[in-house]
This record gives C-alpha cells, structure tokens and sequence, in this order.
C-alpha cells in the first residue's frame, strides 16, 4: 500500500496528539514512548561508550528528555541532564521529571567536550520566540563543542513550520521526530541542522490523518507516482503527447533547445521548437529527433496553438523579455493550451502581473520562478518568513501551480496543497538547469499528468539525475540522465 507523504504542522501534529489521547492513550505513553525512541536511537547510532548529556527544556520536549536520560541510565549509559534555572514541570513532563528521581544540574552549569553525546530536548515544537538568554548560550556550547547532537523532534531554535532559525539552533547529526515530519525538518536551512532525520512510531494511529487532512507533502514518488504514463507496447508516440517549446533568435535558441531535449528525453512523443526565422539556422544545426517550426507573427503561434495535437508549450527560456513573450503566453493560454512559463516569460509579466492572473481561457499554467522571479511577480509577497505560505499564496492568487525553485523547491497548487521538495541537488546549482526542468514538467503535461503532479514528478526527477555528482555537471548533461531515473521509476510500479 502507498503511504501518502504528509508533513504536519506543529498545530496538525498537536491536533494528532490530542486525536490519539482522545482515543484512549495517556499522553504520558506517548512522552514514554517517544522518550524511548530517543534512548534507542542513541544506542544504535551512538553506542554505550559515551558520556550522554541531555538538555531538558521547559516544555513536553524537554519531558522527553528526562524519559530518554532515565531509559539510557536503566540501560548502563553515564548520563547527565541539564535543565533551566527556572522550569516549573506541568503535566506529563512533570511526571517525566519526577520519574528521573536524580540530581539535575543547571544549564548555566553545561560545559561538554567532543567525546560527549549532547541529546537536546530544549525546544520541539513549541518553540514560540527566538531563543535567547541562557538557551541561546547552550545552543552555542553545544555547537561549539564538536560532540555529536542528536535532536529530539527538530533541532532547538529551528521553527517546525518554515524551517527557519529563531535566535540560534542547534546543528543536529540525527533527529529522532514522531509520526509524521514537519514541514520544517525539509525547508532550509532547517534541513540542514537536522542531520539524518528518523521517524519514530510512537502509537499514533495513521488513522488520525483522515481527521486532520493534512494538505503539505515531501515531494516523494508516493505522491504523484500512480499519476505518471506508464510505458505500454500498445503506445505510439502521439499517445505520449506533443510539446512545443517557443525559441528565442539566433544567439538565444540554446536555452529553449535544453528545455525541448529535456521534454524528449522526460517522456514526451514529440518535440517542437517554434522558432523565428531568425533562430532556424541555428537551432536546425543543433536538433536531430527535434522537429523544428518556424513561427515568426503572432498568427503562426495561433495556429500552432489551436492544433489540438500538440499539448504542452514552454515560454520563457532565451526568449526575450517584452511585450512578444506577453502577447505569445495571452495565445498559448486563450487556446486553453497548458503552458509552462519561467525566467524570460514571467519576467514579462513583472509590471502586469493581472494580465496574467486574470487571464482568460482555462489551460493549466505552470510557473517556475527562482526567488528573484518570484520577487518580480510577487513583490508582496517576497518578504514572507515562511516558504510554504509564499508558494501556496502566489499560487491561489495566479490560480496557477508555482514551483517556488531552490535547494528546497515548493510546489504549490491553487486548491491549497504544496510539496517540499527533499532530493534537490547542490549539482544542479549551475545555468541552464532551470531550463532543464520546464521541458521535464512539459513533457509530464504532455503525457497527461495533472499539472501539480507533473510538477511534482519533474522536480522530483530532475534532481534525481542530478544525484551523486558535484561542481562539473551542466544543464547539457542532464537530460541523457534522465531516462535512467524513469526507468527506475517505471520498474518500481
Ligand atoms: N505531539 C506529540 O504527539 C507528542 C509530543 N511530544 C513532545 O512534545 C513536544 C512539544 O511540546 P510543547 O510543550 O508543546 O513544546 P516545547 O517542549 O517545544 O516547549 C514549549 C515551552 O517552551 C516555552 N518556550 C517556547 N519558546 C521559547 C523560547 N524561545 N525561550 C524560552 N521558552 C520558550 C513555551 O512557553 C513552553 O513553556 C514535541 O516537540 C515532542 O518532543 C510528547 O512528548 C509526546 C507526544
Ligand atoms: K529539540
């Protein structure tokens, strides 16, 4: 059975706890039981040779912790816990506390050097200001120190919605979270203070996810796989769908033609490179299995337009900012085409953006911005802390799907879902890769997929065939990896 890939909110995950206590289970199980998984992630990852310190915070993280540092005690580890001069326990952490029945020094008092195991339990998801003060100080011993840190939910100081620092964050080599991950554990640089992340079962049925019907996602394969073309022996190349890809002129074809190789070698029948008449010489000497069209006057697109054979069209790459890239997106889009739209062609609509939002005729729209595009698009919007809400608000307002790029891409849909993308690649930081992805998502649209999964799909793939190289991949390259990512997907159906 697919597992859907939900990400909770700290507020859904609340919601989860009290759906799970409501059924019957003491949240004192659940702090046990999570303590547990904490203790035990220690031993196996960490071993018994190392003095363990855990930090206690004020709050149900911090009774996590004392669960772990009585478990690992029970289990023979030589631990220490460190709490504030102030914490007042309530409820299942007081028990927690109380259950430790040792001496607990002050945090004012933590010192620890790298042969330590530092477990923190400071802050999870309750984290409602930046940290200061005297947790801010432990936050710096403990990076300082070089011990290794294990996270007990999300790192402390990291905000479990957007990923962000508040104050100062501890860098985790693992975290341990519970039930479902946050979107905060995959959005920068929260995903970078994490480490590995494990996820630990502690009794909260998956029933519960009916009842919250969480609408944020990892952008897994589980998400969008069932929706991909399978390859059948019954297909020809026009069952597979016909995507067109709108050239700039003679020294500005290069993009469009990363992007149409990218459409081929992601799955599409056929490729079409509009290109003016400027632009055919040149794109002719580069293009073999590429068809090539002229299209020079805005009745040529139409035409194109209006041939119900071909099905997807990317407009934005070398193709010149103006009003031409305006007026050929309006044709695309008043044809009810579906329409993949990125650098130059958003850049267009920078001081129109209603031209395109309110546009008329019904096709999908895709948008690709990188956070400067967005910006363009967007101005409003930009300077809003979370990822998730800039994405999924840019969205509903162009009632288009926005592929907000980065190292952690969020793909968002007018109907409120989003997916955080986790296999991005430091590889496809170089030019040209963006181009790469509108021909992957083109080609997804062309075989039929809807447009947030073939989103998703294309995000999802692209980094993939960029995954296990560095510095020296370039944008030509990737399309020929593609095809062995789909393979892989395609076997695994
Ligand atoms: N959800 C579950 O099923 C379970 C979760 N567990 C663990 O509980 C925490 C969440 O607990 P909560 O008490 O809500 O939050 P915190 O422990 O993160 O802390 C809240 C506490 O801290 C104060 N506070 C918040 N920010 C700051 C700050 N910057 N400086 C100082 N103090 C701050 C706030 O006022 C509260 O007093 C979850 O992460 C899991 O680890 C359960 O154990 C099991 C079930
Ligand atoms: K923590």
């Amino acid at each position: 059975m697919t597992v859907i890939p939900h990400l909770l909110s700290p507020d859904e995950m609340a919601h989860a706890d009290r759906l799970t206590v409501e059924s019957g289970v003491p949240i004192l199980q659940l702090m046990e039981t999570a303590g547990n998984a904490v203790a035990t992630a220690v031993i196996d990852q960490f071993g018994w040779g190392r003095p363990v310190s855990v930090l206690a915070g004020p709050g149900n993280n911090g009774g996590d912790a004392f669960v772990a540092a009585r478990l690992l005690r029970e289990r023979g580890c030589d631990v220490e816990i460190f709490a504030g001069t102030t914490d007042r326990y309530t409820g299942a952490a007081a028990a927690s506390a109380q259950a430790w029945g040792s001496d607990v020094r002050l945090l004012r008092d933590f010192r620890t050097g790298p042969d330590t195991l530092i477990v923190d339990g400071l802050f999870g998801a309750g984290l409602s200001r930046p940290v200061d003060g005297e947790f801010a100080r432990t936050v710096e011993i403990a990076n300082a120190s070089r011990a290794p840190i294990l996270a007990i939910d999300i790192p402390s100081g990291i905000d479990g919605n957007t990923g962000e620092i508040r104050g100062a964050a501890m860098r985790a080599a693992l975290t341990v979270t519970f039930f479902r991950p946050k979107p905060g554990h995959l959005l920068l640089p929260g995903r970078a203070h994490c480490g590995e992340i494990r996820i630990a079962d502690i009794g909260i049925s998956s029933d519960v996810l009916a009842r919250i019907e969480p609408t944020t996602f990892a952008n897994e394969p589980a998400l969008w796989h069932a929706r991909l073309l399978a390859p059948s022996d019954t297909h020809h190349k026009y069952d597979r769908g016909h995507t067109v890809v709108l050239s700039g002129g003679a020294s500005h074809g290069g993009a469009a033609r990363l992007s149409a190789m990218a459409a081929l070698r992601g799955g599409a029948g056929l490729v079409t490179v509009a290109s003016p008449a400027s632009g055919l010489l040149v794109n002719a000497t580069h293009l073999d299995a590429i068809m090539l069209k002229r299209c020079d006057e805005e009745g040529d697109l139409r035409a194109l337009a209006e041939d119900r054979r071909l099905n997807a069209y990317v407009l934005g790459p070398g193709f010149g900012v103006g009003e031409k890239a305006r007026a050929s997106a309006g044709v695309i889009l008043k044809a009810g085409r579906a329409l993949v739209l990125d650098a130059d062609g958003l850049t267009s609509f920078q001081d129109v953006q209603r031209a395109l939002f309110e546009r008329e005729g019904a096709g999908p729209l895709v948008l690709t911005p990188h956070d400067g595009e967005f910006a363009r698009l967007f101005p409003d919007l930009a300077g809003l802390p979370s990822k998730l809400d800039r994405a999924r608000l840019a969205s509903r307002r162009a009632d288009a799907i926005v592929v907000l790029k980065g190292g952690d891409t969020v793909i968002a849909a007018p109907d409120g879902r989003a997916a955080i993308n986790e296999n991005g690649s430091p590889a496809l930081a170089t030019a040209g890769t963006g181009d790469v992805l509108t021909g992957l998502i083109a080609a997804q649209l062309a075989n039929g997929v809807p447009a947030f999964e073939a989103a998703c799909a294309a995000v999802w793939i692209h980094a993939c065939a960029a995954s296990g190289f560095g510095t020296g991949l370039i944008a030509e390259d990737l399309p020929r990896l593609v095809p062995r990512v789909l393979a892989t997907l395609h076997q695994e159906r």
